[in-house]
């Protein structure tokens, strides 16, 4: 049978999506469904582990029917991932153990707090380029295995894996056949060297975590296994790609050179500039990470992560009321007055990079009698805008990039020009929005097609990169940095810096 499809699967943090793309990388149907978050206390997210798996399978046979087309007809499977988020299941029944502790989930804050006064974060940034922050996978795994009863005895005599989500969709892909990740998946997990590219022993004894749960690390575009004759009609498919989904956007966005930078808005933000084979460790407290591997060659890249952006959007929607849909808060931004400056900080769990704030939350600063739901909707776009600057000039100051900066946008909120115009106006600097917005699911699908050998090699795939539209500056420069110089003072206050 002919193979003329890639099928990326995209497992984020509120869906799971399917989307078939053709051999020319033309997306041809999406299938997405939701899934129940858990919010068992205040600071924690877990999610189960069958509903992932499930909405998952599901819309891949969805997206399979809708184009209409036989699972023999695809060529590889991609798959991207919400990051970080931890997993720990039984070898033998296949069983999660524990609820997958999702990547914004705070509980770990106070182990992280003790093994900071213990002195090892130098150490565990030296190694990993991460923070000692609840955000990546070591210590939620701790928690397991020190939480849940007999677990650490379990993962001792071999019984318990550990996975991020990418791997744990591949175990029960394959039928339980293969244990394995990616380097962009394992770079988040605070458990790997990213300089010499394996599990770290010293971390791992540091986290008490026995090395045999761990899974194998490969390339992000290579063999990670075989779908299981059960699943889709007996058609075995190749998995052939796979990357976290901030990795994955930023090879959608073919950002393959040094320098260049892809910032995805969605729930939140993330913002990676590649800096080839060169690992930058951040004196501005980003983080360090693996932008892809291939042919066993990293690519480094530097990261903001910004916690809050579009989900400020839905803030209005779903918790002021004063919008009933996100696209409308570009009117409103339009409408409002010039003469009111407000200020939004939507800390709302603490604050990401650069900052890194689990403790403090959001605060609205400049209200007057004059200030409406127009100002207020203006002002929550303003602070992705600021928060966005927050992370650019701290890549600039850490990256001392001679070149014109130009910075690649997707995720849902780039639909939104009058946020991407302010965007541009407080970068100073041109921001381009690709024909394709769904880049992470397309970086996905080239991961596998290249294995596959139906993708051409990344320099050809950077040339079909097409824009859709360009946002130049077009506001005063002095008056952008005078509008920046508040937000930071708004910041500062929320931070109570003592210096405000
Ligand atoms: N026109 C718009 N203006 C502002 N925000 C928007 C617009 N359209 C979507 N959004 C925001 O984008 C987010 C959805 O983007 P998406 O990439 O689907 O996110 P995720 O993958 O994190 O669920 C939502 O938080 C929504 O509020
Ligand atoms: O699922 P998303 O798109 O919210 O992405 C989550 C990130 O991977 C977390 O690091």
């Amino acid at each position: 049978m002919q193979k003329d499809y890639i099928l990326a699967i995209d497992q984020g943090t509120t869906s799971s999506r399917a989307i078939i793309f053709d051999r020319d990388l033309k997306p041809l149907t999406t299938a997405q469904a939701e899934f129940t978050q858990h919010f068992p206390q205040s600071g924690w997210v877990e999610h189960d582990p069958e509903d992932l798996w499930s909405t998952t399978i599901d819309m891949c046979q969805q997206a399979l029917k809708a184009l209409d087309i036989n699972a023999g007809a695809i060529a590889a499977i991609g798959i991207t991932n919400q990051r970080e988020t931890t997993l720990v299941w039984d070898k033998h029944t296949g069983k999660a153990i524990y609820p997958a502790i999702v990547w914004q989930d705070r509980r770990t804050a106070d182990y992280c707090r003790d093994l900071k006064a213990a002195g090892h974060e130098d150490m565990v940034a030296g190694k990993t380029g991460l923070l000692l922050d609840p955000y990546f996978s070591a210590t939620k795994l701790h928690w397991i295995l020190t939480h849940v009863d007999g677990a650490m005895a379990r993962a001792k005599a071999g019984d318990l894996l550990f996975g991020t989500v990418d791997s744990y969709i591949i175990w029960r892909l394959t039928g339980q056949a293969a244990h394995v990740t990616d380097a962009t998946n394992a770079a988040r997990t605070m458990l790997y060297n990213i300089a010499e590219g394996c599990w770290d022993q010293e971390l791992l004894d540091l986290f008490e975590i026995p090395a045999h749960m761990l899974p194998e690390v490969k390339d992000s575009s290579g063999h990670f296994g075989t779908t299981h004759d059960d699943l889709f009609d007996g058609a075995a498919i190749p998995i052939l790609g796979v990357a976290g989904d901030q990795q994955a956007a930023t090879v959608g966005q073919a950002c393959f050179q040094p320098g260049m930078i892809k910032s995805t808005y969605g729930t939140g933000c993330f913002a990676l500039m590649n800096t080839g084979d060169k690992i930058v460790y951040s004196s501005n407290r980003l983080l360090t990470t693996i932008a892809y591997q291939l042919d066993g060659k990293p690519t480094y890249a530097l990261e903001g992560s910004i916690f809050i952006a579009g989900a400020v959007v839905q803030w209005l929607r779903d918790g002021l009321k004063i919008i009933s849909s996100a696209s409308e808060t570009q009117a409103l931004a339009e409408s409002a007055s010039d003469t009111e400056q407000v200020y939004l900080v939507p800390a709302f769990t603490g604050l990401g990079a650069p900052y890194w704030n689990a403790d403090c939350r959001g605060a609205i600063f400049g209200l007057t009698r004059n200030t409406g739901p127009a100002e207020i909707a203006k002002a929550a776009l303003e602070s992705v805008a600021y928060q966005t600057r927050d992370l650019t000039e701290a890549m600039s100051a850490d990256w001392h990039n001679t070149g014109e900066t130009v910075l690649r946008i997707d995720g849902g909120m780039v639909a939104n020009n009058w946020a991407m115009q302010m965007l541009s106006n407080q970068l100073g600097a041109p921001v381009d929005r690709p024909v394709i917005t769904e880049t992470t699911a397309l970086g996905a699908a080239y991961l596998a097609g290249l294995a596959a050998g139906i993708c051409a090699p990344p320099d050809e795939f950077a040339a079909s990169w097409k824009l859709e539209k360009r946002f130049e500056p077009n506001l005063d420069r002095d008056y952008s940095d005078t509008l920046y110089a508040g937000w930071k003072q708004a910041v500062a206050r929320l931070l109570h810096d003592p210096e405000s």
